[in-house]
């Protein structure tokens, strides 16, 4: 077995169809184990991974634990397996915490978002030398490569990327729910103002990307005395701007108080 995923929760799930669409690994060469045995019979059944109890643990060349933290003190006592590479998706559990906790060097911690699922996650990845020296880093480069964007990232910046890029799909969520609520209160049908929202959001992204900063795209759109700038008058007065900052900021703080609790 190439990798076991220990929770396939929303982001192991992401991660699994992410893989297996791209066919990184051999979806029968991944094990798959968690807490809900009837939705991970129904998840091996659909993506050919197969479902594996504890005792197979042993077999995995490598472990990906995708476990919420506050399980990961009470889970670590089975999950320590000897010549096991680990990944970790935890938000805010360092890697001297795995490595207490799991009772080797070989691990990985990763930061990915769920975009996986479509091939688009930008994943954050950093271990220690042993990890490197036995090709766990490497692996996460390749299994994170397939998924999406995998960057180097030190580890004293993974909860800023976590609050930022992981939590992110959720700011946005909030912002095209907010635009879509605007559509509607202003008569568009509910169906047609989500569908802008979204494809908005999408179209929006590829836009900024050809471009070298933000700004750029707004002052494109607003046209002096015009409709946006009208628009983006009452974002700024109501604090559009400091509302986000301030969510990175809090998330950032939150990944640093999951990873206290930890020690
Ligand atoms: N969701 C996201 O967008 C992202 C999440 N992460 C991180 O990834 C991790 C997983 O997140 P997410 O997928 O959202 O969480 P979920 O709660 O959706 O998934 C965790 C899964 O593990 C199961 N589980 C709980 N306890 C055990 C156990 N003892 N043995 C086996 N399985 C168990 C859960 O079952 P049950 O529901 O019964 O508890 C659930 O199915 C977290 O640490 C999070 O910080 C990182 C980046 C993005
Ligand atoms: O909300 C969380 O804690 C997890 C980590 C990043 C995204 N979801």
């Amino acid at each position: 077995m190439k990798l076991a995923i220990v929770g396939v929760g929303k982001l192991g799930l992401a991660l699994l169809e992410g893989v297996t669409a791209r066919g990184v690994i051999p979806a029968g060469e991944i094990g798959l184990l968690d807490a809900h045995s009837a939705r991970v019979e129904e998840i091996a059944a659909r993506t050919g991974a197969r479902v594996i109890g504890r005792s197979q643990l042993a077999g995995a060349q490598r472990v990906l634990v995708s476990l919420q933290p506050r399980v990961f003190p009470e889970v670590s006592e089975w999950l320590a397996q000897e010549n096991v590479g680990y990944i970790s998706t935890m938000a805010g559990v360092s890697i001297s915490t795995l490595v207490r906790r799991l009772g080797t060097q070989r691990v990985v911690r990763v930061m990915p978002n769920l975009a996986a699922t479509i091939g688009r996650s930008q994943t954050a990845i950093t271990g220690p030398k042993e990890a490197q020296d036995a090709g766990d880093l490497a692996f996460a480069h390749t299994l994170f490569g397939a998924v999406g964007d995998a960057y180097d990232l030190p580890e004293h910046l993974f909860n800023a990327f976590t609050g930022m890029s992981a939590s992110g799909p959720a700011y946005a969520a909030v912002v095209a729910e907010a635009l879509a609520d605007g559509g509607v209160r202003m008569g568009l049908p509910r169906a047609l103002a989500n569908e802008l929202a979204a494809k908005l959001l999408v179209a929006s992204g590829e836009l900024l990307q050809r471009r070298a900063h933000p700004a750029m795209l707004k002052d494109e759109v607003a046209s002096p005395g015009g409709t946006t700038i009208a628009g983006l008058a009452a974002l700024e007065n109501a604090g559009v701007r400091g509302g986000l900052i301030q969510a990175v900021i809090e998330a950032t703080r939150r990944g640093t108080e999951l990873g206290r609790d930890q020690e």
